[in-house]
């Protein structure tokens, strides 16, 4: 199978940087009327920023040359009042993008939960948990500073480096130029380290989801790493993913820091030219000591917002990255999903068809697992599907959930075709219990109700008594309310396996599929597990996929699977006596144990 492990890079489709960047902010312009809110506080900041060299030029050329003491002290008061207000309109316009920024990163992380949610089996196949983790989390939050400082930074700074070199071009425009020549060679720089850097940080952002792979990975198998004493070994393989991610992180950084070098280089040659200009063509006695100190006030003030600009840019390099792997999985699109214009599965009474159904895993179109197997199920039949490993028996039981559409062929409930009728009404009225019946961290009551919300406590109760569930349940601390660790660690295994009967009963299935757990329990619960098996049969068409011999032979027929094709139908007595796969796989199997 070709799945994407934590040893491999993640494979990801080349998008242009312009559309990711413009999509990623589409968000920030849901909060149209906030944004302008910061930005007329921005305004006001950067204007009384604006003004304060000019408020010292006025002081020097005017009050202090004339002497003019009560002017200067008026001016003075006028210049603290103006700074108050910038301090506290620079720190409202902080928290307001703060929050903002914040509210983005909630609904991309919720919408690509959401679309998490909707993905099919096969890609949940193809790559582990760790690396969609590593989506959710990581690259999320790696979009924050780029969001908030691109209102804050970018159009603050934009707009300082326009009112700059607006004022310096109507004060000198020889001086203005002068301090503009090296620009150009700036953005040529910055253009030819983005493309290198972007690639780097691409690198460093799969890295750390293999990171993520894999500690998720040896995280949910700790109790095997430790049972095989394999901890070694698995710190080894930690050791060379660190390396790499520590690798490609210095790569990444120092293409950063080449930002930063730009940046003070042509920061130095542009003021040199400035003073050289300033002082040399010009000459400082042509213009007045306050204007040359605005001057110079406005050539830090128009190099430090570029000197932002570029740190923004180089930002954005480095979080792009992050950007582009969550709109790849937002675009994703559901392999399996309605057609349009699909009606609802009414309430049904549980037939179940299979014309000639051919299916193959998309990763391997060409390996067909189940070949032209046709069956007809009447409302109410349990069949227990057995046969070798590999068979094809959970493929058949996922084909009926559509989990995975079929490659050819048609599966039909109650008559309709499983591609016409709406995923969400065929799954409401079919049951799936796999192997490892997984509980989630919450009260034993909780992960009952998971299988109906609405079901009330008594309904509850009734379903955990109908499998046999309510005695053990009434034994814990604090019975229906007790808390659950997660994957119900906390209990036994045949404990998990009665509380995941009581959350299917409650949900009361017309089609219920079961993957019969194959771990060995105490004697006591496994005769309260066939008795809570039998009673979750009770009624419904049932799929077992049996390893039980009570469940085989008390099923109404028995698919013997092979090579992905129904091999031998029949029911227990019958396949027996026909001396056949059954007959040789019972006595493999069963007979000791019948014996015993
Ligand atoms: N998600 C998948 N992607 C690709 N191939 C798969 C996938 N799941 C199963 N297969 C392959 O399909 C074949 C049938 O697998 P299936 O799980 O249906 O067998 P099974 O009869 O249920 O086996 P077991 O009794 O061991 O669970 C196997 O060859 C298996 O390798």
């Amino acid at each position: 199978m070709a799945v994407n492990s934590f040893r491999e890079d993640e494979q990801q489709a080349q998008v242009s940087k312009w559309k990711t960047l413009t999509r990623l902010y589409r968000y920030l312009l849901a909060y149209k009327s906030r944004i302008a809110v910061v930005l007329l506080i921005m305004l006001a900041t950067i204007s009384i920023n604006m003004i304060n060299p000019l408020i010292v030029e006025q002081a020097v050329n005017v009050h202090i040359a004339n002497r003019d003491m009560k002017g200067l002290l008026l001016l003075g008061l006028a210049a603290v009042v103006l700074n108050l207000i910038m301090v506290a309109g620079v720190k409202a316009r902080m928290i307001m993008m703060a929050k903002l920024s914040n509210q983005v990163l909630l609904t991309i992380r919720e919408e690509l939960y959401v679309h998490i949610q909707k993905l099919s089996f096969s890609f949940f196949d193809s790559r582990p948990t760790g690396k969609i983790l590593a989506r959710i989390i990581g690259d999320v939050n790696s979009l924050k500073d780029m969001l908030s400082d691109s209102v804050t930074t970018l159009i603050p700074d934009f707009l300082t480096v326009i009112g700059v070199i607006t004022i310096m071009m109507a004060k000198n425009v020889k001086l203005a130029l002068a301090a503009l020549l090296t620009l150009p060679f700036m953005a040529a720089g910055m253009f030819v380290i983005q493309r290198v850097s972007h690639k780097a940080w691409q690198v460093y952002r799969k890295k750390s989801s293999n990171i993520s792979a894999f500690v998720h990975e040896e995280m949910s198998g700790m109790r095997i790493v430790q049972s095989f004493r394999a901890e070694q070994e698995s710190r080894d393989n930690f050791d060379v993913l660190l390396k790499e991610h520590r690798q490609s992180w210095n790569k990444s950084v120092r293409c950063a820091d080449l930002f930063g070098s730009l940046i003070e280089l042509t920061w130095g040659a542009g003021g040199f030219l400035l003073y050289y200009i300033g002082i040399k063509v010009i000459g400082v006695g042509e213009i007045g000591i306050g204007t040359f100190m605005a001057f110079s006030t406005y050539l830090a003030m128009f190099w430090s917002p570029i000197r932002n600009l570029a740190n923004f840019y180089n930002k954005i390099v480095t979080n792009l990255a992050g950007a582009e792997r969550i709109f790849d999985i937002l675009d994703t699109e559901p392999e399996i999903r309605d057609k349009s214009g699909v009606g609802e599965l009414p309430d049904i009474q549980g037939s179940v068809e299979f014309d000639r159904v051919s299916f193959a895993y998309s990763d391997e179109p060409e390996t067909k697992v189940l070949k032209d197997v046709s069956f007809q199920i009447r409302p109410g039949e349990t069949i227990a599907l057995v046969g070798p490993t590999g068979a094809g028996k959970t493929t058949i039981v996922n084909l009926i959930s559509r989990f995975y559409n079929v490659t050819e062929g048609h599966i039909r409930v109650d008559g309709y075709d499983l591609g016409d009728v709406s995923i969400r009404s065929l799954r409401r009225q079919m049951g799936v219990m796999t192997q490892d019946n997984f509980l989630f961290s919450g009260t034993v009551k909780d992960n009952i109700r998971y299988g109906r919300l609405d079901a009330t406590d008594e309904e509850i109760v009734a379903a955990a008594k109908a499998v046999n569930a309510h005695g053990f349940i009434m034994q814990l601390e604090k019975g229906y309310d007790t808390e659950l660790s997660e994957r119900g660690q906390s209990l036994s295994v045949g404990q998990r396996q009665l509380l995941a009967f009581a959350r299917t009963m409650v949900s009361n299935p017309r089609i219920l599929i079961l993957d019969e757990a194959t771990s060995s329990i105490d004697t006591h619960t496994e005769i309260l597990v066939q008795k809570g098996i039998q009673a979750l049969l009770k009624g419904r068409t049932s799929f077992v996929i049996a390893h039980r011999l009570s469940t085989i032979k008390n099923a109404d027929r028995i698919f013997v699977i092979n090579h992905g094709r129904i091999e031998e139908a029949g029911s227990h007595e019958e396949l027996l006596a026909a001396k056949g796969q059954y007959y040789e796989l019972y006595q493999a199997q069963f007979r000791s144990l019948t014996s015993a």
